[in-house]
């Protein structure tokens, strides 16, 4: 639940085009700290976009985005992100320990390397994710969820206080869908803002606090209790949608 009244990112009048065709049109939206948030919308929706533009990775046609007030370029430190699966191509060696421990560089000064003590924070991350037996393993010779699970711990040795996460719960199995989902919760529970691409519409309530409805457009922005709702869901949807028959 919201515990302040600060917002941790905030978006204006954000418009974002692919070859002068818009995919996300004129969004306002303001995250308060400390929510675990779900981003829901068909696909094609902008979810990804939505992301990509406040992380600066795209550039948008119009509008601001901002992380605690200031631009994104002056508080990147304090934002970590886990990309949708896949969508990282591993061609040169790296192992899982390697791509965990480059979540702390953030941390460390100019040319310095990771020490004992990053060693171990990623190696404790690692542990958190069931990975920890993988530990040596070349990141290319992970299955897709492994490789999601190790994304996860850099994430979380980045020590960040906002978390985007780009459809983390896709193609896992059921064990680590609940070990991810009590990750999550725990960041939230340590005041962290957590931002997550998500499809399941049925785990929603169960998952998350707060929730934005997208389709190109924004529909809905609040916390689940009061805006998960038939309305919504059929607005951003487009045709009759039930939470009742989800389950
Ligand atoms: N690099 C790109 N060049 C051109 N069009 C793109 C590019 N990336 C995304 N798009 C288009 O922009 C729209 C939004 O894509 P985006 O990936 O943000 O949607 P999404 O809501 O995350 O979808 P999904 O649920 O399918 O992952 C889609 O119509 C997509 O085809």
């Amino acid at each position: 639940m919201e515990k302040n009244n600060k917002i941790a990112i905030q978006i204006d009048d954000l418009t974002v085009a692919y070859n002068y065709k818009p995919v996300l049109w004129d969004i306002d939206l303001a995250i308060p700290e400390g929510v675990l948030m779900a981003i829901v919308g068909p696909n094609g929706a902008g979810k990804s976009t939505l992301i990509k533009a406040v992380l600066g990775i795209i550039k948008p046609i119009a509008g601001t985005v901002t992380v605690f007030g200031e631009p994104y370029k002056k508080q990147y430190q304090l934002v970590a992100y886990v990309p949708q699966k896949g969508s990282v191509d591993w061609d040169f060696p790296t192992t899982a320990l390697d791509v965990v421990l480059m979540g702390t560089y953030g941390s460390l000064g100019w040319i310095k390397r990771p020490g004992q003590k990053q060693k171990k924070e990623a190696l404790e991350a690692l542990e958190k994710v069931g990975m920890l037996e993988f530990k040596n393993r070349q990141i290319s010779q992970l299955s897709g969820g492994q490789q999601q699970r190790i994304f996860l711990a850099r994430a979380l040795v980045q020590n960040a206080s906002i978390y985007l996460m780009d459809e983390p719960f896709q193609g896992v199995d059921a064990t680590t869908e609940r070990a991810i989902v009590n990750i999550l919760k725990e960041l939230r529970k340590s005041g962290k803002t957590v931002v997550v691409v998500h499809h399941d519409l049925q785990t929603v309530p169960e998952y998350f606090d707060w929730v934005t409805f997208l389709n190109v457009k924004k529909i809905a922005t609040g916390s689940v209790k009061d805006i998960f709702n038939d309305d919504n869901l059929t607005k951003t949807y487009g045709i009759n949608y039930k939470v009742s028959v989800l389950n």
